[in-house]
């Protein structure tokens, strides 16, 4: 499991949440540079243009943008947000791309002052809203057109993007996508790079890659011989799987960089394009197995014969996978590593929900209250996807990097809960 790559010693682990307090992210930087530089190094063995966006919903924070600059990523943002964090990161806004299913004016309109990369185009609604944007603003802005190949990869129903039944993009068997592409054509304030394509996250095979880049070529032949629509651009996607415990077996994440270019090389020749940029955007990959969650083990509850519940101080706040998908995860007692597995617990969260439990199956040495537990590749989707459910703050966030450790998100205060709050008179 992820632990063996995960380098920060149990120890240092200890020290870190005697400093900084439980619930606390711990993230390993240097594995955050690794997998950067895995996609990046793979890419530059090929003679061709590339572009590896993080994309920043799976952990968005301005250290971890600085991070991602230093690596030469481009960024993915999907809200005003994230795209408010890049800024204030100071990134690069021409290697911004701009998604989401529903932006609003204002993330729009930011996009177009701040002259982001490109826009990646889901829908007509933002087409529309875009042109009126750009004709107000006198402006232009490059984009690709976001499309469903009509591909169902093989991960959780909630978490495919690929398929014709989906929120996202323009599909290509209704046709959605070609009336998308000639309406561009014909109004200019809106550069067309090329298109965009994700079949979903947590895949492990490269195969759902090469049927969507097979899938999107047929497409773009058809779209040249109508319309000489020729694409310089063909993003697609993230979405590469991570170990989250023994029974995942990942792909070295330049297996998928490579399946990527010799798909992308095969199909442009079998239908006589040139071979465009290949832009990707992985997330969990580049996050998912940097960072562990460290919890202080509270109340625990044996019924005999039954389970015995054993609660940490935090859950679904601050890891809600799985609640929400299912999605396992593996832990140790940080304290006790050296000691003899003796019984199986149910590692459950502090909110008033009866779902709301980390890990239903866990053998440890024997639990005690105060023990530090320590739950492994808890980096992508986790402080991304906390919330204050019961009003529980969210926790800290620390990089550790040649030895050192830094806070880079504060923990915060029941104060900061009532921040907002307004008496009622
Ligand atoms: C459009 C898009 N790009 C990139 C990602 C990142 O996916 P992952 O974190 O699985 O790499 C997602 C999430 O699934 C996405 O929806
Ligand atoms: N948040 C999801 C994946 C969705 C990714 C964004 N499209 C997860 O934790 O697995």
């Amino acid at each position: 499991m992820s632990q063996s790559a995960f380098n920060i010693t149990d120890q240092k682990l200890t020290e870190l949440a005697e400093k900084y307090g439980t619930p606390l992210f711990v993230y390993d930087v240097d594995h955050i540079r690794r997998n950067a530089r895995s996609f990046v190094e793979t890419f530059k063995q090929y003679d061709i243009n590339y572009q590896v966006a993080y994309a920043s919903k799976a952990f968005s924070s301005i250290a971890m943008l600085q991070v991602a600059k230093q690596e030469q990523m481009s960024l993915d943002v999907v809200s005003e947000g994230e795209l408010h964090t890049a800024i204030q990161a100071n990134y690069p806004m021409e290697k911004v791309h701009v998604h989401g299913n529903n932006k609003s004016r204002t993330v729009l309109e930011m996009a177009v002052d701040y002259q982001v990369g490109c826009i990646v185009i889901d829908n007509f609604y933002e087409i529309a809203l875009l042109e009126e944007i750009l004709e107000e603003k006198q402006q232009t802005i490059n984009a690709l057109i976001r499309i469903t190949p009509g591909i169902e990869a093989h991960t959780h129903e909630y978490i495919l993007t690929g398929q014709e039944d989906s929120k996202f993009g323009f599909d290509l068997i209704s046709g959605q996508a070609e009336q998308a592409l000639t309406h561009l054509m014909e109004h200019h304030s809106i550069h067309l790079q090329g298109v965009h394509s994700h079949i979903g996250s947590q895949i492990f095979e490269t195969t759902g890659f090469e049927m969507t880049t097979e899938k999107v070529f047929r497409a773009l032949s058809e779209w040249y011989e109508r319309y000489q629509f020729e694409a310089e651009v063909v993003n697609l996607g993230g979405g590469f799987g991570i170990q989250y415990t023994k029974d995942d077996e990942p792909l070295p994440l330049s297996e998928y960089v490579h399946a990527l270019v010799k798909s992308v090389k095969k199909a442009a020749e079998e239908y006589q394009l040139t071979i465009p940029e290949i832009w990707i955007e992985p997330g969990r990959s580049i996050v998912g197995e940097a960072a562990v969650t460290i919890y202080e083990i509270g109340a625990i509850k044996d019924i005999p014969n039954v389970r015995k519940y054993v609660s940490v101080n935090g859950g679904m706040t601050d890891n809600i996978r799985p609640a929400l998908y299912g999605a396992e995860y593996e832990a140790t007692i940080l304290n006790k590593r050296d000691q003899a597995l003796e019984e199986t617990v149910a590692i459950a969260g502090q909110s008033c929900e009866t779902g709301d439990m980390l890990i239903w199956d866990l053998t440890l040495p024997k639990v005690e209250s105060g023990d530090l537990l320590a739950v492994y590749s808890t980096g992508a989707y986790g402080y991304a996807m906390a919330s204050h459910y019961n009003r529980f703050p969210k926790a800290a966030v620390v990089f550790v990097e040649n030895g050192k450790d830094q806070l880079v998100i504060q923990r915060e205060s029941v104060q900061d809960l009532t921040r907002f709050d307004l008496t009622y008179e």
